[in-house]
């Protein structure tokens, strides 16, 4: 429709507006970099902690990622490009307080830890491994720090592009948008069979990271678990194992050392926030309680609310059938003890 059309002109104008891809400058020195251990950067583990690499690191860690799942040799990316891409998804994204590039980084760390910690990449073709790290760091490009209900509510132009799943459905284009720019494809060498194939994964992988479609698929999923489903290789129970491991992913923060999770709430908790304060003076609309920093003392139990419903049902469904992602059950059992005391100290 006219108005469709409009929204997308808006949204791309914006794009236009500052130059969205790395400098070849920029490029050129990460090509030139040398590229530190996975121990160094304690890419294994599923306590690895950002907090102290620098921006530079956070590239050559991702580096690193690709290099340890032989992607690039597998599917014959140019190091420059790949160098280029890295940097330019690291600049989509804004410097909001959580829904940033660290964010994604630790994402794909976690999906790289679960692959192989996890032992979980005997279950995945290459195609999907690629796909799935590539999705981790892209599924919340261009984040604004608010969440679907507020594009709707504003009626912003991604609500009128997208009415589900809306910021899901930008970060995918925005990821889509990189590739296609200048010297940014890393997926170029492929076949058009394999490109069609890891374009399907990155897809339904970042639309999957809607909490929404987490919670319309887990039942079906929890079916196949429940009947011992172990060949994982039609392709919708693969898009489903795919899906409920990106939200595994997405929400890995919940699991990390107790310092660590205290943190990153902090910084989700002053995201929401900053909505609720918009929503107060631009809508004059009454926030709902996570997002009222009024209502800051109820936090700690919507941690344990939100490690109940959508964090330990799904870590110990996968744990299951996947012993080794274990710590991830283990370590969000620990920390919910610790916002079940807060909660009993308020
Ligand atoms: C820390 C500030 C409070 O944070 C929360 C409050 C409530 C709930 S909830 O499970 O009740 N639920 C989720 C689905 N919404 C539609 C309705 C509300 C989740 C969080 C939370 N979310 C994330 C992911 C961004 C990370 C995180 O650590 N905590
Ligand atoms: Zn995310």
């Amino acid at each position: 429709s006219a108005c469709k059309l409009m929204a997308k002109q808006k949204v791309a104008l914006e794009c236009l507006s500052y130059h969205a891809t790395a400098s070849n400058e920029d490029a050129l020195k990460l090509t030139s970099d040398p590229i530190p251990s996975a121990e160094k950067y304690n890419l294994y583990s599923f306590t690895f902690i950002d907090f102290d690499l620098k921006d530079e690191d956070t590239c050559r860690a991702t580096i690193r990622m690709f290099k340890q799942c032989d992607l690039i040799q597998r599917f014959h990316i140019p190091y420059d490009v790949l160098c280029r891409w890295i940097l330019s998804v690291k600049k989509n994204y804004r410097p909001v307080k959580y829904h940033n590039w660290r964010h994604a980084l630790n994402v794909a760390q976690t999906m790289f830890a679960m692959l192989k910690t996890g032992k979980m990449e005997q279950f995945m073709t290459d195609i999907e491994i690629l796909g799935l790290l590539v999705a981790c760091l892209c599924h919340d490009l261009d984040h604004r720090g608010t969440n679907n209900a507020f594009q709707t509510k504003t009626e912003s132009p991604l609500a009128i592009l997208y009415s589900t799943s809306t910021m899901e459905h930008h970060h995918f284009d925005q990821c889509v948008m990189i590739l296609n720019s200048d010297s940014n494809n890393i997926f170029q060498s492929l076949s058009m069979e394999d490109y069609r194939k890891v374009m399907r994964v990155v897809e339904n992988a970042i639309l999957s990271t809607d909490l929404a479609m987490y919670f319309k698929k887990k039942n079906r999923f929890m079916e196949l678990i429940d009947e011992g489903e172990f060949d994982w290789q039609s392709e919708e129970k693969k898009e489903l194992l795919c899906g409920m491991m990106m939200t595994a992913c997405d929400v890995s923060a919940i699991a990390k050392p107790w310092e660590i999770q205290h943190r990153v709430a902090k910084l989700v908790a002053d995201e929401f926030f900053d909505q609720g304060d918009l929503e107060k003076l631009q809508l004059n609309q009454q926030p709902v309680a996570m997002m009222d920093r009024e209502k800051r003392d109820e936090l700690p139990q919507m941690q344990v609310g939100f490690i109940d419903v959508i964090c330990l049902p799904l870590y110990r469904v996968l744990s299951d059938t996947f012993p080794w992602i274990m710590p991830l059950y283990e370590g969000t059992m620990e920390n919910r003890r610790h916002w079940q005391d807060l909660a009993e100290k308020v």
